[in-house]
C-alpha cells in the first residue's frame, strides 16, 4: 500500500497574475514585472504568471515572440524580479526556442527562487491540438514540439509540481505529482470561451479531489481585440476540491493563502493514499486503442 508522503512544509501566500497582455513583448515584460513587486507587497511568497505572458497565444506569433533560454529578455526579467521582490516566481510561460535546432520551439515555464536563480523549467507535455466545428480550432503542434518529462519543483514552502494549460487534462501529471510529496499543481494556462466554461474550473476542482492537493490555474486576462480570446478566472483550489480564491476575465491578481496542514488532514481523515490497490492497475500506463468490438486492446 501507498502511504501519503508530504515534502516537509510550511504556509505561504501564492497570487496568481491575471495579467492583460498586448502584442508588444517589452511592454508585456515591464507590466509583468511590476505586477510581480506588487504582488510581493501584498505579502505574497510564490507568485504564477499566466501561459504565454510574453506573447499573444498563437501558433503564428510563437516563432517571432520565441528565445533562447541562454539568451532571453523575458527570463533576465523574471530572473531579476524574483531577486527584487524576494518571492517564488513561477514565471508563466514563454515561446522557447531549442538552443541548438533553430526551427524547434517549446512551450516552456521557468521557475526562479528569491535569489534569481532559475531552479526549473517544464516544457508543455501535451501540445493544445483540438478541433470543436464552428467553435474553436487551434493546433500548437503547427509550430511547437511537445516536452518530454514531468516537473516537481522544491521550495522552501515544500515541493510544487507544474503543469501547463492542456496539461491539466491529463491527470496523471498531478497524480504523479502527489505520489511525490507535492503540496500543490500550478498551470499556467489559457483556456477558451468555449471549453473554459466548460472545464476552467471543473478540471481544477477534480485534479486537487483526487489528489488531495491544492490546485491553481493561472489565466490572461480576456482581450477581446486579440485573436485568442482567454477565458480568464484564474483560481485557487484546496485540497478537499473547494475554490478558495477566484476571479472574473479582467485584469487582476488572484491571492490565497496554502497551508500544507490542509493536504495532510484531508488525506487522513479520507485516507486514499493507503487505500490504492496498485496491485491492480496494471493497464493504467498501457496505450490502448478500441477495437471494432468496443474493447480495449494494446496498441502495438
Ligand atoms: N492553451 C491551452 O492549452 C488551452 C487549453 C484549453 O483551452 C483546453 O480546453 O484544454
Amino acid at each position: 500500500m501507498t502511504q501519503s508522503v508530504l515534502s516537509p512544509a510550511s504556509k505561504f501566500k501564492l497570487a496568481l497574475i491575471q495579467l492583460g497582455g498586448s502584442a508588444n513583448k517589452q511592454a508585456n515584460l515591464t507590466k509583468a514585472r511590476s505586477q510581480v513587486l506588487e504582488a510581493a507587497k501584498q505579502g505574497a511568497n510564490v507568485v504564477v504568471l499566466p501561459e504565454c505572458f510574453n506573447s499573444p497565444y498563437g501558433t503564428n506569433f510563437f516563432p517571432e515572440y520565441a528565445e533562447k533560454l541562454s539568451s532571453s529578455p523575458s527570463v533576465d526579467m523574471l530572473s531579476s524580479v524574483a531577486k527584487e521582490a524576494g518571492v517564488y516566481l513561477f514565471g508563466g510561460s514563454i515561446p522557447e526556442r531549442d538552443e541548438k535546432d533553430d526551427d524547434k520551439l517549446y512551450n516552456t515555464l521557468t521557475v526562479f527562487d528569491p535569489s534569481g536563480k532559475m531552479i526549473a523549467t517544464h516544457r508543455k507535455v501535451h501540445l493544445f491540438d483540438i478541433d470543436v466545428p464552428g467553435k474553436i480550432r487551434f493546433i500548437e503542434s503547427e509550430t511547437l514540439s511537445a516536452g518530454d518529462s514531468l516537473t516537481h519543483v522544491d521550495t522552501k514552502y515544500g515541493k510544487i509540481g507544474v503543469g501547463i494549460c492542456y496539461d491539466i487534462r491529463f491527470p496523471e501529471l498531478a497524480m504523479v505529482a502527489a505520489r511525490k510529496g507535492c503540496v500543490a499543481m500550478l498551470y499556467p494556462g489559457a483556456f477558451n470561451l468555449t471549453t473554459g466554461p466548460m472545464h476552467w474550473e471543473l478540471l481544477q476542482r477534480a485534479r486537487a479531489m483526487d489528489n488531495q492537493m491544492y490546485v491553481a490555474a493561472c489565466s490572461p486576462a480576456r482581450d477581446m481585440t486579440a485573436t485568442y480570446h482567454a477565458w480568464g478566472h484564474s483560481t485557487v483550489v484546496d485540497p478537499k476540491g473547494m475554490v478558495v480564491a477566484t476571479c472574473d476575465e479582467k485584469e487582476t491578481i488572484v491571492y490565497a493563502d496554502i497551508d500544507p496542514e490542509e493536504v495532510q488532514s484531508i488525506r487522513s481523515s479520507i485516507p486514499l493514499y493507503d487505500q490504492r490497490r496498485f496491485d491492480i492497475y496494471g493497464d493504467v500506463a498501457e496505450t490502448v486503442v478500441i477495437d471494432e468490438n468496443g474493447n480495449g486492446v494494446k496498441k502495438q
